[in-house]
């Protein structure tokens, strides 16, 4: 398919600004302003900014987590609502999120084989041994042994948990991939692990990456496009390469100044 795996057009979203039951007005918080941006297939396009910039609002609204307030989404040249509208299926089979917090983003009363036999079930493609066989799959492509199934999130480390999140998504044959502060949670050296995993399934399965991050680091070692935000604006957005290299704007240059570096392999 040739069209982008997501593209925006002027979407923006707005929270508050309306009066409360007692009369109140909330202060306006415009939290996305007319963003407009590609995310090509097969690529890692990672949006980078501070916190509060608006990252997770963007984020959630590709996911239909949150409702724009206007502008439009296609996701594989379709419209976002359209395809929300038919159904999670549907939506759930062209676009995943993984969650910042993979301890918290899996259910702590199931088990890892019912957490991922969920999206099975939903794709009805497998019977019951047919799913068993998928879940074993999915555990391999994650680098888990074969006994997770049977145990529960919190008998899993942060980095590990993340793993059973990425298999989970994995799991619904999307080949979009949204992820919010994917590592941020974990220890430095399980970044690189599950970095370094991401671009291999990124490799195997063919899928295209929105990433969420405030460490430059972690952007600089995955990302093949790179995209500014700066209080709900995209002020810049370049091959990685380029921006690292030579940064135009001036907010840019001020995040650049002030993070470390990691390199590319
Ligand atoms: N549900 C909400 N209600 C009101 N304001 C919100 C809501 N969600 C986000 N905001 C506000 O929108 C702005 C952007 O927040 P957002 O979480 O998208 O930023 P971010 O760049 O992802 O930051 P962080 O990395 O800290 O999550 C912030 O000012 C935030 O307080």
């Amino acid at each position: 398919m040739s069209e982008a795996a997501i593209r925006t057009q002027g979407l923006s979203k707005t929270f508050g600004g309306r009066r409360t039951l007692l009369g109140r007005t909330r202060h306006e918080i415009r939290a996305v302003k007319d963003v407009s941006l590609e995310l090509r297939r097969g690529e890692t396009l990672a949006v980078v900014g501070e916190s509060g910039s608006g990252k997770s609002t963007l984020a959630r609204m590709l996911v239909g987590l949150e409702e724009p307030t206007s502008g439009r989404i296609r996701i594989g040249g379709r419209d976002a609502m359209e395809m929300r509208r038919e159904g999670p299926r549907a939506f759930g089979r062209m676009i995943q999120y993984v969650f910042q917090d993979p301890v918290a983003s899996l259910n702590p009363r199931k088990s890892i084989g019912q957490i991922l036999d969920a999206p099975l079930q939903i794709l009805c493609r497998y019977d019951h041994s047919g799913r068993r066989e998928r879940i074993q799959e999915l555990l391999d492509a994650v680098q888990m042994p074969g006994d997770t199934l049977s145990r529960y999130p919190h008998e899993f480390s942060g980095g590990q948990a993340q793993r059973i999140a990425i298999a989970r998504a994995l799991a619904a044959e999307a080949e979009i991939m949204v992820l919010d502060e994917p590592v941020s949670a974990l220890d430095v050296s399980v970044q690189a692990q599950v970095l370094l995993l991401l671009r291999d399934l990124k490799r195997r399965f063919a899928l295209s990456y929105l990433v969420i991050s405030h460490d430059l680091a972690v952007v600089e070692a995955i990302s093949d496009r790179v995209a500014v935000m700066h209080f709900g604006d995209i002020v810049e957005e370049a091959p990685a390469g380029r921006l690292f290299a030579d940064p135009q704007h001036d907010y840019t240059r001020k995040l650049l100044a002030s993070a470390p570096r990691i390199r590319k392999e």
